[in-house]
């Protein structure tokens, strides 16, 4: 089994790294890598690595700024991420760090490395071990931050 990490050079933390490093612990699969400038070039990158590298699934990872240019762009780059997927009839994960979700530059690098990580997991159940998402439904599960848990009556 092929896995696919793309990532950016925009992002200001190695998340291609961190996920591959997480990818390794969690199983023995195959890893195919591209970096690409920014997240509106992750689609294609996406879409490539599924059908020209033969991934069965792709991490996405980007870091939109702060600006409200960038919002609207990764939003752009999110629709694009979700047409890859349906074109490809394949999961790609995106793990999207905003730059003003963290207060500083540490908890940013923080959130960076969880979210990665916690979405390495998930890429990996989704195409291995797809009995532990079920186990995980309605969980409230969260990536990065604490989970918010289940709702309680
Ligand atoms: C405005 C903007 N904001 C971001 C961003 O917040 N995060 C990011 O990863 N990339 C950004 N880019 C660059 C585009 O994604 C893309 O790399 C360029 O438009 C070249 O295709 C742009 C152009």
């Amino acid at each position: 089994m092929k896995v696919g990490v793309a990532d950016t050079t925009f992002a200001r933390v190695n998340m291609g790294a961190i996920a591959i490093d997480e990818l390794k612990r969690q199983a023995s699969v195959a890893i195919e890598r591209t970096t690409v400038p920014g997240f509106k070039d992750l689609p294609v990158a996406c879409k490539k690595l599924i059908e020209e590298r033969g991934c069965e699934i792709v991490i996405a990872l980007g870091m939109p700024g702060g600006k409200e240019k960038d919002k609207l762009c990764a939003h752009e780059a999110s629709q694009g991420l979700m047409l890859a997927q349906l074109m490809t009839n394949r999961h790609i994960i995106e793990v999207f760090v905003h730059e003003d979700e963290a207060k500083d530059d540490a908890e940013l690098a923080w959130l960076a490395e969880q979210r990665t990580r916690e979405h390495a997991v998930n890429a990996v159940n989704l195409v291995l071990r797809p009995q532990v998402l079920v186990r995980q439904a309605g969980s409230g599960q969260r990536q990065g931050f604490e989970d918010a848990g289940p709702a309680r009556q």
